[in-house]
């Protein structure tokens, strides 16, 4: 290391030791542009340093930092200079921000501070740019040099210009040379081609006019020729400011408006037009910068490149292991963050194996572009607001990461995932200030974030149309934008972590908005139609707790018969893919699965008596766990409603030997009536408690989260509770509290296996099903549904259709836990179900049978495929012929269809 020469500086060498093991180490973490945030500093040292020719108090600094535990140091560029008392009072102050400590030289008592505020060194920087100067330092030298750009601005050599530090809030040092130059300091340093440098040259001579233009550069060259950038110096832009404060303020005017005349919400589509005109513009911008990117010039760091199968993988690969790494410190860091962030970190951390698993199917996708040189860093912030126009600035790609890697070729598409993005802070920035209005304002940005979004690509696809290597065609889902928008999300979410901690939720809700797409026949995302904030601030998309059960939304599986077990009935992979793919709802509810062999009453309907049901159903919960869903089995014995086809000969069971009036049992062709059951004694109705307490302890050891008790639809506890199919005349027959005895005998078993909190009860109260009928429907459900409520269950599900007839609005207040609606609701009724308060959450059954991705669809407006009720029950020719050989894995590939298939899911704007 070298010592000081200079007897100017040599009084404050004293002050060396407190500079580098005090001052410093509190000085840079205080610096926006430091990168070490957050990591303890070992120590401090200068490497380099060089005092200025012709000014003494000028000391050119390299400084070295090493951190606990890492085995790598930063290196930042620190120009020092001197202030003494009489340079005035006003200089004094100016100082003060950048002023590292005082120092007592000789007699005198001065102020160490950062040169970059002194007038003169900027002044002086510039003009041995415009000479062309070379300084020794080390065994290297200090190379200025200027650009024919330069040759535009003689003035600024021949004149004083007075010398403006902008904002410190950035990751370098701008300085504002008069109105003519800008003048960029790095602090971070990195040996190797500067990109800014090597872009700023590039699109300079290729004439493309929306970048400030290179003046000149000073780069440090080391005794082995490798240089490293330390200033770069720009033509100065007359800017209304950044595009991101200039998108701030219009959205606090909008909101501020949206308040004060509502009439204005409802002419939301109206009047984003001048907005709109800007996003096209930058859109358009940014295309042609691509299109200068994509030219064949013959500079091989430049000449666009085919994308390989390789560069998939390896960019697929960096992708992966920066998201495993963000997983790691989101975990790490929860405790960290506010309580309100902890659900959704919580539900990231469950389905970060089904995201990193998505990228695995993107890679074999040829995404048909070129790779060129990018921006890297592409958002609002990187674009100033000129005129009518816009310039972008900041070719620096991402501070984080290598030199090399930022000047790798990419995929363009990476700058339009960036602005992207950006939109969607800026909607979420701008709503921070407003928290009392929140609930009212946040549909209004959605509006805007997709006007917004759509204008930008409709510019970019404008600009880009007919270019052969970049026209791609972004309304069509683009695999390859879903995996940079989780590189980039992820990214943002390391940079919160590290700056903002509480911007922290804007990527975590990012991140959380990718998880319903992971269920396509490939995970796709359309960046016109993908999902918004309107949809977090609809009431059905808000977490509700239910018991010990915590639903990230109100959308809940209704639990429905699909006959695709096996023969044996149990549970298979297909039905494992069926229930992942809907793990986004907020409760899976499954379809009705039997406690015991003579609970059965259907083809393929699956059980929870074998072992080999439960490892069957164990792979299903884990497949719905490690995707952050909660799912609980619905416990079924069908009673009456079955046949001696399914029971090995046996005659069905029920409450009373009454067969249901002439009804024909479902599915079975020909056709043939239900039969009269045997009415079960009162040591048999025992013994079916005791096959409900065996399933509900099943359930535990397959994974469940809980368990909903099937009481409803003509099935053996409704037939019990029901008068019409109860004529028993002991203690579980006639009034409604002994025909409830039998289904809260059930109950009180399973809450003794689970705990009250994970149990759910389900109900038809219209009693209109498969032969039902009650003397006095209201009295006999306000029974039932009260003990239901002493019991502190978590849930009830009402099955019954709304009309003026219904009696669940009767029965809602008399039950304390989570009451969720059922049957024939669509998304604007289910909304208002639990808006007026008549539900806590609705089940689907029908729309979730051909819409896996429900919630994504209702979030992002996209009308939900139709059922196709001819593939319900599973249309296989041998539904009934048990002696057909099934294959190996337990179901045929006919299963399929309207189960797993259903041809492309549709997208629309
Ligand atoms: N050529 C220019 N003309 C005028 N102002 C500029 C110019 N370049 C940058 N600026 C101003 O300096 C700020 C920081 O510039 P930027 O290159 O983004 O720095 P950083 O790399 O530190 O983020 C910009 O937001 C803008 O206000
Ligand atoms: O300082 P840089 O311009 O190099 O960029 C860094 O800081 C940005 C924050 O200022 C950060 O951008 C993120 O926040 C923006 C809003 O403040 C938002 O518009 C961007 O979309 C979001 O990524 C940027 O990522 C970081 O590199």
């Amino acid at each position: 290391m070298n010592t000081p020469s200079n007897p100017n500086l040599e009084g404050w060498s004293a002050s060396y030791q407190p500079l580098l093991g005090e001052i410093l180490p509190t000085f840079l973490p205080a610096q926006r542009w430091f990168a070490g945030k957050g990591a303890p500093i070992e120590k401090v040292e200068f490497e380099q340093y060089v005092s200025w020719p012709e000014h003494s108090e000028w000391l050119l600094a390299r400084i070295g930092v090493w951190f606990t535990g890492r085995s790598e140091a930063q290196h930042y560029a620190l120009p020092l200079a001197l202030a003494w008392p009489e340079d005035g009072e006003e200089k004094w102050r100016s100082l003060r921000r950048s002023a590292l400590t005082k120092v007592q030289i000789q007699a005198r008592t001065g102020w160490l501070y950062d040169a970059f505020a002194e007038e003169r060194f900027c002044q002086l920087l510039v003009k041995l740019m415009a000479q062309n100067a070379q300084i020794p330092l080390g065994a290297g030298w200090l190379r200025f040099s200027a650009t024919p750009a330069f040759a535009g601005c003689p003035s600024a050599i021949s004149e004083a210009l007075p010398v403006k530090q902008l904002a410190a809030d950035s990751s370098n040092t701008s300085i504002a040379i008069g109105d003519r130059l800008l003048m960029k300091a790095y602090r971070r340093l990195q040996s190797g081609m500067s990109p800014e440098l090597e872009m700023g040259r590039f699109l300079t001579e290729a004439g493309f006019r929306n970048i400030a233009p290179l003046a000149g550069a000073l780069e440090y060259e080391d005794g082995n020729g490798e240089r490293t950038a330390l200033v770069l110096l720009h033509g100065f832009v007359a800017n209304q400011g950044d595009a991101w404060r200039y998108t701030q303020d219009y959205l606090k005017r909008f909101l501020d408006n949206c308040l004060q005349q509502p009439e204005m919400v409802r002419k939301a589509d109206e009047i984003h037009g001048l907005y709109r005109i800007f996003a096209t513009t930058l859109g358009r911008r940014t295309g042609e910068l691509h299109r200068t990117l994509a030219q064949i010039s013959g500079d091989p760091a430049f000449n666009p490149e085919p994308i390989t199968a390789a560069d998939l993988t390896r960019w697929l690969n960096r992708i992966r292991d920066e998201a495993i790494a963000t997983f790691e410190r989101l975990a790490q860091q929860r405790e960290s963050l506010p309580e309100s962030a902890w659900p959704r970190v919580d539900r990231l951390l469950a389905a970060r194996g089904a995201l990193l698993a998505s990228l695995k199917q993107t890679a074999t996708l040829n995404p048909g572009t070129v790779k060129i040189r990018y921006h890297g860093d592409y958002h609002l912030g990187q674009v100033l607001v000129a005129k009518e126009d816009v310039i972008i600035i900041d070719l620096e790609g991402e501070p984080s990461r290598t030199l090399e890697e930022r000047r790798d070729k990419q995929s363009p598409l990476r700058d339009v995932v960036g602005m992207v993005r950006s939109f969607n802070y800026a909607a979420h920035a701008a709503l921070r200030p407003f928290t009392a209005d929140r609930q009212a304002l946040a549909p209004r940005l959605d509006d805007w974030e997709r006007q917004t979004r759509a204008a930008f690509l409709n510019g970019y696809a404008e600009a880009t149309r007919d270019n052969v290597g970049l026209g791609i065609d972004l309304a069509q889902a683009n695999p390859l934008l879903q995996a940079f928008t989780l590189e980039k999300v992820c990214y943002e979410l390391r940079y919160e972590l590290d700056n903002r901690p509480d911007w922290v939720e804007i990527p975590l809700s990012g991140l959380c908005e990718l998880l319903p797409l992971l269920d396509q026949p490939f995970p796709r995302i359309n960046l016109l139609s993908s999902p918004s904030m309107e949809s977090a601030m609809s009431i059905l998309f808000e977490p509700v707790q239910f018991g010990e059960l915590r639903l990230q939304n109100r959308v809940v599986l209704a639990p429905l018969t699909r006959c695709r077990a096996d023969y044996q009935r149990v549970p298979n992979a297909l039905m494992a893919a069926y229930y992942a793919q809907r793990a986004w709802m907020g409760l899976l509810i499954t379809e009705a699965t039997s406690v015991e062999p003579m609970g059965v009453g259907y083809p393929r309907t699956p059980g929870i008596w074998s072992e080999a049901q439960v490892a069957g159903w164990r792979k299903i919960t884990d497949a719905v766990h490690e995707r952050g869903g909660i799912i609980v089995l619905q416990l079924w014995h069908v009673g009456r409603l079955s046949d001696p086809l399914y029971l090995n000969g046996a005659t069905p069971v029920g409450p009373s030997a009454i067969a249901p009036h002439e009804l024909s049992i479902a599915l079975l062709r020909p056709k043939k009536t239900y039969g009269v059951p045997h009415a079960l004694t009162v040591p048999e109705i025992a013994q079916v408690v005791a096959a409900f307490r065996q399933g509900a302890q099943n359930a535990k050891r397959a994974g469940f989260d809980g368990v909903e008790i099937h009481g409803g639809n003509g099935y053996l506890l409704d037939q019990f509770l029901q008068s019409n199919a109860n004529l028993r005349t002991d203690a579980y027959g006639g009034s409604p509290d002994n025909r409830a005895r039998f289904p809260l005998e059930v109950v009180d078993a399973v809450v003794e296996v689970w705990g009250a909190g994970r149990v759910g009860y389900h109900l038809a109260p219209r009693c209109d099903f498969l032969g039902m009928g009650d003397a006095n429907p209201l009295e006999t459900f306000s029974y039932l549904v009260s003990a239901l409520s002493q019991r502190h269950l978590a849930f009830i599900v009402a099955r019954e259709r709304a009309a003026p007839d219904s009696i669940s609005p009767k029965l809602r207040p008399l039950f304390t836990g989570g009451f969720i609606a059922n049957e024939g609701y669509t998304q604007q009724t289910a909304e208002q179900a639990i808006a007026s308060g008549l539900a806590d959450a609705v089940a689907f059954g029908m729309l979730s049978i051909p819409n896996p991705d429900l919630v994504e669809k209702f979030k992002t407006g996209i009308t939900p495929n139709a059922p196709q009720p001819e593939t319900f029950y599973n249309k296989h020719p041998y539904l009934f012929d048990l002696a057909e050989p099934m294959p190996a894995e337990g179901f045929y590939e006919s299963d399929r269809e309207g189960y797993l298939s259903f041809g492309p899911l549709k997208v629309s704007a």
